[in-house]
């Protein structure tokens, strides 16, 4: 497996995949791989395809306290797992490669965008659809996979993708978990022995809520009992919320498809999961 740090080779790259008749997937990342991203890999592994990973660590989607200078970085170790797992290409450009001098361009999406991360995190998805954005102009994919642990992202990634007529087909895959349930997440490594065991009462306490809901009791109460369960485990709470699960409307219709969705912090670290409600 290639690592390509400079366009021009990334555009020969991608060029020699089309002349062989491949067609090309797209597996964007901020590296610290583990197997959820590996999962990502694996679907985008078809017949006739190749597939690109790119790892970035993306700045403009990090706010100015947040935890863009310790984020993890480990090229070496995650070139290893993308190439054992069949990825064809590595695309690694450096900040300047990305965003060159006089870039001047954002990309925003709104309504999708405003909610949930959107209102915890300003700005974030704007770097999020603006770095997305130019890895799909850099490499042209037919498909791109993400992950649905990052349900948000998803929603405004597709949105993007129809509103700017970009061609791409956009995959989610389900979220990858460890065996207590907790989502895999790079940023899990921040979590010590005793916030590790606690973190386990974030897929419970979202498995619990949606249950009830599925079984008719009021979303409110399923809610409020979640946030009581997380606040007992040591969470501080950002958002925990019943949304449409296309639009993320916080007044979903119970006729769609529902997702519940939440962001809370321990310690330092801040953690998010969603889980679909019934047929969503
Ligand atoms: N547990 C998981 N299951 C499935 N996909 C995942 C999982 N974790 C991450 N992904 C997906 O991998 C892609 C790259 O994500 P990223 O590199 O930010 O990893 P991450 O583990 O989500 O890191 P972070 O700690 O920053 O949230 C995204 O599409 C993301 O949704
Ligand atoms: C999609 C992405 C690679 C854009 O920087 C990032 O948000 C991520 O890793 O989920
Ligand atoms: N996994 C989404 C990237 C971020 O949190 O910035």
């Amino acid at each position: 497996m290639q690592t390509i740090r400079r366009l021009a080779e990334l555009r020969e790259a991608v060029a020699r995949f089309r002349a062989e008749g491949a067609s090309v997937a797209l597996v964007p990342t901020m590296g610290a791989l583990h197997a959820g991203h590996m999962a990502l890999i694996e679907a985008a592994r078809r017949p006739g395809q190749r597939v690109v990973a790119s790892i970035f660590v993306n700045p403009r989607q990090f706010g100015a306290n947040e935890d863009l200078s310790r984020y993890p970085r480990r090229e070496g170790a995650d070139a290893r797992m993308l190439a054992e797992a069949g990825c064809d290409l590595l695309w690694a450009p450096e900040v300047e490669e990305m965003y060159p001098d006089g870039f001047a361009t954002t990309v925003s999406v709104s309504g999708v965008s405003e909610g949930l991360d959107g209102a915890a995190r300003p700005g974030h998805f704007d770097g999020v659809a603006t770095v997305v954005a130019k890895l799909f102009g850099q490499v042209r994919p037919d498909q791109a996979f993400f992950g649905e642990k990052d349900f948000q992202q998803l929603a405004v990634v597709r949105r993007m993708v129809v509103d700017l007529d970009l061609g791409i087909e956009v995959v989610g895959v389900p979220t990858q978990r460890d065996d207590d349930g907790l989502a895999l997440s790079s940023r899990n490594i921040y979590l010590d022995e005793g916030e590790r065991a606690r973190a386990v009462a974030l897929p419970r306490a979202l498995g619990e809520a949606a249950r009830a809901i599925e079984r008719g009791n009021d979303p409110q109460v399923a809610l409020a009992e979640a946030r009581t369960a997380l606040i007992a485990a040591g969470f501080d709470v950002d958002y925990l919320a019943l949304a449409d699960a296309e639009t993320l409307s916080l007044d979903p219709d119970s006729s769609r498809p529902r997702r519940l969705l939440a962001a809370a912090r321990i310690g330092s670290t801040r953690l998010i999961d969603n889980l679909a409600i019934g047929q969503g």
